[in-house]
């Protein structure tokens, strides 16, 4: 037996919503086979991209698969297949999708009928494999789509924000794929944070989503700010305020830090001199020894999974 199922990667935070915001967009997409093999209880992952490990306990598929088995009292051995599509390190919700995908696919094989939220429950242990905490944002965006709010996480509760304006996205993305970095980058963060920068952060919050909602522009550029999490971790991405200050300047919607970073997020439409944008943040690219990729997408529908036999 054998079922497929494909996620989308995703851009988390968006500025200041560390940990509860993400977007979905088609930049790339994980596609997850799972099988069932003969040895019970066998979990034997399978990947095209060498660099992820295949030990089922750090792989973010393998561990999220073991604890749904686990929790569903299903002995079955399993091979998790995963075509990866999604560079990870980037900031791109790469192990995410992964895990995603495979609770999908799993949910598919044995007829599980796993609500939405229960499977960013399941998809939130991957993460605890790939960054050392089962943050629940980018398996959210990448289980339903579009842009969203994760607004519990015991019980898991996910509300998808409703987006009444258009909008291109353009992600700016050193190469090189980076390992261990969102843990790395979780280690950074503060313990503690001043009262008026939460009050600015919320500040910054309520903009965006309200923005994205009402559709005003000026709301959103207001919104995509964050005071805690992108500047505690500013040493991981050099190259970000400068490629900003750029996007602002060449009239785009705003820009905040894609998840953990590297990579940059840049929301714009037909008024934003796109091409401007991307001669000018090449150049500080270089200046920090960086080689940076584009990325044209648009936001994602959720993850998707088939049946094969
Ligand atoms: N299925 C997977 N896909 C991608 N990365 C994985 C996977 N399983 C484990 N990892 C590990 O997780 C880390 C990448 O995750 P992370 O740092 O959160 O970046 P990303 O933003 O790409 O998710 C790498 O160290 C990688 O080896
Ligand atoms: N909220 C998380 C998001 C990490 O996203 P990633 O795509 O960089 O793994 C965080 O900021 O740690």
């Amino acid at each position: 037996m054998s079922a497929k199922a494909e996620a989308y990667s995703s851009s988390a935070n968006l500025g200041p919503g560390f940990d509860i915001l993400s977007m979905a967009h088609n930049a790339f997409k994980d596609i997850v086979i799972a099988r069932t093999i003969e040895e019970k209880g066998k979990i034997v992952i399978k990947s095209n991209n060498p660099k992820i490990p295949l030990d089922p306990e750090k792989n973010s598929a393998g561990l999220a698969t073991k604890i749904l088995l686990q929790e569903k009292g299903i002995d079955e051995g399993i091979e998790i297949e995963i075509n990866k599509g999604i560079p990870f390190g980037l900031g791109l919700g790469s192990s995410g999708a992964s895990s995603v995908a495979a609770i999908a696919a799993v949910n598919e094989l044995f007829e599980l009928k796993l609500t939405q939220e229960e499977m960013v429950k399941y998809s939130m242990f991957g993460e605890q494999a790939s960054s050392g905490s089962p943050h629940p944002d980018n398996v959210a965006a990448s289980v339903y789509g579009g842009i969203i709010a994760v607004t519990s996480v015991s019980p898991v509760k996910v509300v998808k924000i409703p987006v009444n304006i258009d909008f291109k996205i353009l992600l700016i993305s050193p190469q090189g794929e980076r390992e261990g970095k969102t843990k790395k980058a979780r280690e950074m963060l503060p313990s503690k944070v001043d009262l008026s920068l939460y009050v600015k952060n919320s500040r910054y919050l309520s903009s965006l989503i309200l923005g994205f909602i009402k559709g005003d522009k000026e709301l959103i550029k207001q919104g995509l700010n964050d005071e805690i999490v992108e500047v505690a971790r500013e040493p991981l991405y050099p190259h970000y305020k400068k490629i900003k200050e750029i996007a602002l300047k060449n009239d785009a919607i705003g820009s905040c830090v894609s998840g953990a970073g590297p990579t940059v997020l840049v929301l714009y439409d037909d008024h934003t001199n796109v091409d401007k944008i991307k001669v000018e943040s090449l150049e500080v690219c270089k200046v920090f020894g960086l080689t940076c990729n584009f990325i044209s997408a648009q936001i994602a529908g959720g993850v998707k999974s088939e049946r094969l036999n």
